[in-house]
């Protein structure tokens, strides 16, 4: 059974970032429990990447409070966000093309015995991780050039839990891929999920968010626009919230839900 906990994993409040003249973020709200996936969605320019910026460090927040198991804490660079336990895989996954499948999961956390590289131990280490995960490569001894860039993908989100973070932010993880790919990611994706894991999925694609999120937040030209539960939202009225068309969805739902009821105690 998924487990999702009370408390958020992170919860970002009232955030808010700016980039010289440009606004990216205002007093923006997101919060992430540990088996969750939460789907953030917003037109080009809305602020998705930005926002998962300043939860990775790479841009600190301007205003705001970032909040961690409950607890303020203050994310000013990537190590913070690391030592939190947050993961991030960027679109260009930072991999090494000519490297093998082993040395790209332990890249920069390369195990050893007695200062020499164990080649054994993190051999046995990826097999073990990709067998959990239940990843197909053909070996974990070709250089990643040569996978399909579904494969890729998931090495990628491989690489990204060998130091076992609470919470995992994916962009855009099928954006370049086919259709079985997609589905071979989307399915790390669940199983991210069964393992705890909170995650943020970036995604311009509505059958993924469908496919996978629990919950969906939008954000229009940097502010909030909206949270809404997947199961109970049409694509509908999430295009809506991204475009525009409905302004501050949230508020207006719990209206006409309020409405409803009183119409039904009539
Ligand atoms: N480093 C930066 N310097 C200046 N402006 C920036 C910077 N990063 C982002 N912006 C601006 O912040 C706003 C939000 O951009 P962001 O990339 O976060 O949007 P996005 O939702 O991720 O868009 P896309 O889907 O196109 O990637 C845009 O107006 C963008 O031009």
């Amino acid at each position: 059974m998924i487990h999702v906990s009370a408390t958020p994993v992170l919860a970002l409040r009232g955030v808010s970032k700016r980039f010289g003249a440009v606004q990216a973020l205002t007093d923006v709200d997101l919060e992430i429990h540990t088996g969750e996936v939460v789907a953030l969605v917003g037109d080009n320019g809305a602020g998705k990447s930005t926002l998962v910026k300043t939860i990775s460090g790479v841009h600190p927040i301007d205003d705001g409070t970032i909040e961690w198991e409950g607890k303020g804490v203050r994310i000013g660079r990537p190590h913070d966000a690391q030592n939190l336990g947050v993961a991030t895989v960027y679109q260009d996954l930072a991999l090494c093309d000519n490297l093998d499948v082993v040395a790209n999961l332990f890249l920069g956390s390369e195990l050893k015995t007695a200062s020499v590289l164990d080649e054994i131990k993190m051999e046995k280490r990826a097999k073990q991780l990709l067998d959990t995960l239940s990843i197909r490569i053909p070996s974990v001894r070709i250089p990643v050039a040569a996978l399909s860039g579904g494969q890729r993908q998931v090495v990628a989100i491989a690489r990204a839990l060998v130091g076992d973070p609470k919470v995992v932010i994916l962009d855009e993880p099928t954006a370049a891929l086919g259709v079985e790919q997609t589905a071979q990611v989307l399915d790390l994706v669940e199983r991210l999920r069964e393992r705890g894991h909170g995650v943020i999925l970036i995604s311009h694609n509505m059958a993924d968010v469908k496919a996978v999120a629990d919950r969906v937040a939008v954000l229009r030209l940097g502010r909030n626009n909206g949270t809404f539960t997947v199961a109970d939202t049409t694509n509908e009225e999430i295009i809506a919230a991204i475009t525009g068309a409905t302004d501050n969805a949230v508020t207006r739902r719990k209206a006409r839900t309020a409405t409803a009821t009183k119409e039904d105690a009539k």
